[in-house]
């Protein structure tokens, strides 16, 4: 799964080349962005980051009805502490187009994508994006630090997606300080949170712990916030509703028992 993202990336780097090569590229917006890690540890264990994602692999069309302004507006008035955002085009229908407008309401941003090259994250500086995603098994040791250097360069704050053991050894080696363990198996297409309640075990002091995917309850989201997860990534549930804003409002009410 993952290689195919890669190739569907491959032709994107290659015109990043050519545009860096021409001096083209857009500029990196100098600007104050809000801090992923701020919003999430000032919202104590459990601060959800809402995700806009029209289709992904596993559902195929999700919601293309809703639209990144209603998103913004709708998941900021329920109470997100953060707005993550697929801009993969060819398997998740997104778009780079969506950042600005999801950026409007002030929350943080995180840009979801498959991110490979440091020219990327420049393209990701030139969107008022707050985060990008970068994914530990999609990149050497070598390869990530260079990735997370660029995003130290261009004020961006990273998180690092892992899988397993052996992808949070190498986001651990290359001193990630935000961590996203994602409850997907991608062979299988299938969603389990017992992964994300054993790797928080390795946890150490000063990191960010995101648990990602799978998560269709207020239960699901109060097992997550009970072993110490400071944010919860959440798409497919609150996408699958016409009004996603509403639904993350309600669960967001039975998640605190109101
Ligand atoms: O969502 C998918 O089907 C998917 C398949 C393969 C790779 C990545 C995929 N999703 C990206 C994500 O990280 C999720 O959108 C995110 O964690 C939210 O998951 P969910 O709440 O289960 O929609």
């Amino acid at each position: 799964m993952l290689e195919k993202f890669r190739r569907a990336k491959e032709a994107e780097i290659h015109v990043l080349r050519q545009m860096a090569a021409d001096e083209t590229l857009p500029k990196p917006l100098s600007m104050q962005r809000p801090s992923l890690r701020r919003a999430l540890l000032s919202r104590g264990p459990g601060a959800v980051i809402a995700e806009y994602k029209r289709a992904s692999p596993s559902k195929g069309l999700i919601n293309a009805a809703w639209t990144p302004r209603q998103a913004a507006e709708g998941y900021a008035r329920a109470g997100a502490a953060a707005l993550s955002v697929l801009t993969e085009e060819v398997h998740f229908q997104g778009s780079l187009d969506f950042l600005p407008v999801m950026a409007e309401p002030g929350l943080p941003v995180l840009r979801k994508d498959f991110l490979l090259h440091p020219l990327q994250v420049l393209q990701t500086a030139a969107t008022p994006a707050s985060a990008l995603l970068l994914i530990a098994r999609m990149l050497t040791l070598a390869e990530l630090e260079a990735m997370l250097v660029a995003c130290r360069d261009h004020g961006l704050e990273a998180v690092v997606e892992v899988f397993d053991t052996t992808d949070l050894a190498k986001a651990k080696a290359a001193a990630a300080s935000i961590i996203q363990v994602n409850n997907r198996d991608l062979d299988k297409l299938t969603t389990g949170l017992r992964i994300s309640e054993e790797l928080i075990e390795h946890r150490a002091s000063g990191e960010v712990w995101i648990s990602a995917s799978g998560m269709h309850s207020a239960e699901d989201m109060r097992r997550m916030q009970g072993v110490g997860y400071d944010g919860l990534l959440i798409g497919t549930r609150l996408m699958q509703e016409t009004d996603p804003g509403i639904a993350l409002t309600k669960l967001l009410e039975e998640m605190n028992g109101a």
